[in-house]
């Protein structure tokens, strides 16, 4: 091992403890009532959590500023609060990079930009991506300041393909969100450039896939976007919009494709050869589906019947491993040495008679982990986790196990998920007695909470907190620990709330259903028949957030962590 990579015993720690590390996505803490759906669940493990040992749970930030977000203002999201509880130190992440680079100016002038600008003058310059103000995903300032400065450095033709939110914000703002995009594309129109809406569609139904979840999803995008062929056709964006929606149990999330077509009946913005393309959003989990199909010469995911040959840029680039996609317009965080690659790189010491004839010889160099989650957050605790890295540090130490989601449902139709699943493959790891650190994502909170649905919510709380008993019952056995979090709140509200906390009337009389992520802070609990004594959280980081996790992870497997990440939480008395 290189020596850069060792890392100091913890003094008072011991070693070889299985740690077992439980992310519940979407799981925050707030006042009981009856939107707060994990109030309202069944989940006796959390609870006990909670109650038995005030010194080993606690709360932390998981939003704004504490996960490297513009403002305090901005909700928690999977990729920023994965990426702290790995990486133990706080970037500065995709959203307020771009802020940085438009402010500044630098974007127009660095490679990405000058690279689509050869595209300008005779062709066109397509922008892709989600069109809302959630910031979890992209933004639309951002698009608008994007658009400007394209119009200002000599675009001359603009398509605008347009995926509505619903999911990072209110469901049925995707109509204002058409609007206001329409304004600046007329206003640039009314400066001779040629700029208009092309296509669109609801993120979870066109484009916005993540970990190859469904391909087709993708395939629907492509359809619209680069062939210019849709099942819906309309003449502008803001009445596509409202049209679709008038369907029975339509919303913003799930729109079908749609293009935009001239009098003629042909589709305004098709990708030609010799087009730029860009897509707009900064973070990577749902874009590098598309990207992968706008790069790769090589593909066979779907039939993209027609491939043109574009220069193509991310807003960022979305995947530092495979460097996808090569050309990009804003460089992303670079996250460096994590706490996964740490630890993969010290060995501890195991017992594992696979590795040895004797089950009591000491062998080094060995640290296993297992890391699992179904197919929809697969990638949170493996690529977020490891800093936007696909792949494993070292796949002789590392096991990533996935578990295959649903596909083609909303999670309110089974808002159980695999959590069963979930928690009995790590149950397994756990038992074999294989891994050091089994590592683990519980989806239900977060995705069912999404739906908005919330009697399929408190379903879905209580299977993720049956999977959290199977986990901590197998840690009961071996004697191992567990560190239990989450990565941002989801569940714990469903309601839209004014400044005083009462949940908001809709025009139509109804409470406004929140399906996005919240501000609140989320719980974190540690314990185990193989935590030492003495051990509890500090009470002298008070503002400790999900980047203090990675710290107190290492300390658990006997090492002190690395002196640039952030302070651990706990001390041994
Ligand atoms: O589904 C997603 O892409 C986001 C919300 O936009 O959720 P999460 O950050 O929990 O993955
Ligand atoms: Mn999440
Ligand atoms: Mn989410």
């Amino acid at each position: 091992m290189a020596s850069s990579w060792k890392l100091a015993d913890h003094p008072k720690l011991p070693k070889g403890k299985m740690v077992a590390v439980v992310v519940l996505d979407g799981w925050g803490e707030t006042s009981p009532d009856k939107y707060n759906c994990i109030h309202v669940a069944e989940t006796p493990a959390m609870d006990s959590l909670k109650k038995s040992a005030p010194d080993k749970w606690r709360l932390l930030k998981a939003h704004g500023t504490a996960v490297g977000l513009p403002s305090d203002d901005d909700m928690g999201n999977s990729e920023v609060g994965h990426n702290a509880l790995g990486a133990g130190r706080i970037y500065a992440q995709g959203a307020k990079l771009v802020d940085q680079a438009l402010a500044s100016g630098k974007i127009f002038n660095d490679e990405g930009f000058n690279y689509i600008k050869q595209s300008f003058a005779n062709n066109t310059l397509h922008l892709i991506g989600l069109m809302s103000d959630g910031g979890v995903h992209s933004r639309l300032d951002q698009l608008q300041l994007l658009l400007k400065g394209a119009g200002e450095r000599g675009a001359k033709k603009i398509r605008v393909h347009v995926l509505t939110d619903g999911r990072d914000v209110l469901d049925g703002t995707s109509v204002a969100h058409a609007e206001t995009l329409e304004k600046d594309l007329s206003e640039l129109r009314g400066k001779g450039i040629d700029a208009q809406i092309a296509s669109g569609g609801g993120r979870m139904y066109v484009t916005m896939d993540r970990y190859e979840n469904d391909w087709q999803v993708v395939k629907r995008g492509w359809d619209a976007q680069v062939l210019g062929e849709a099942p819906h056709k309309f003449k502008n964006a803001v009445e596509a919009i409202k049209k679709l929606r008038e369907a029975p149990n339509a919303n913003d999330q799930y729109l079908p494709p749609f293009v935009i077509v001239d009098d003629g009946g042909k589709a305004v913005g098709p990708v030609l050869d010799g087009d730029a393309v860009v897509t707009f959003n900064f973070r990577a989990d749902r874009m590098t589906m598309l990207a992968q199909a706008l790069e790769n010469e090589k593909f066979d995911k779907f039939d993209r019947v027609r491939m043109p040959k574009i220069r193509y840029a991310g807003m960022l680039q979305y995947d530092g491993e495979l460097k996808l996609p090569s050309h990009y317009l804003v460089s992303p965080p670079l996250i460096e040495r994590t706490s996964g690659e740490y630890l993969v790189n010290n060995g501890i010491r195991t017992f594992a008679c696979r590795y040895s004839h004797s089950s009591f010889k000491e062998v080094d160099t060995v640290f296993l982990s297992m890391y699992n989650s179904e197919t929809v957050k697969f990638g949170h605790v493996t690529f977020f986790w490891n800093g936007n890295r696909s792949g494993c540090f070292n796949s002789e130490k590392e096991e990533y196990v996935e578990i295959p989601s649903d596909s083609g449902i909303t999670f309110n139709v089974k808002p159980k998920m695999k959590a069963l699943e979930v928690g009995e493959k790590a149950r397994d790891a756990i038992l074999s007695g294989k891994f050091d650190q089994v590592r683990v994502n519980i989806p239900n909170g977060d995705m069912v909470g999404h739906t908005g649905d919330i009697e399929a919510t408190i379903v879905g709380c209580k299977a993720a907190d049956d999977a959290v008993k199977t986990i901590l019952d197998a840690v009961e056995k071996v004697g191992g620990i567990y560190v239990v979090t989450a990565d941002h709140g989801n569940a714990e509200d469903m309601v839209k709330r004014d400044k005083k906390g009462e949940p908001l009337i809709g025009k139509d009389g109804n409470v406004q259903i929140l399906t996005s992520h919240t501000l609140h802070p989320v719980p974190v609990a540690i314990g185990g028949p193989g935590l030492a004594g003495g051990v509890k959280f500090r009470k002298d980081v008070p503002n400790g957030g999900l980047a203090n996790v990675a710290a107190t992870v290492m300390n658990l497997h006997g090492f002190v962590a690395p002196d640039d990440y952030e302070t651990t939480l706990i001390e041994v008395a």
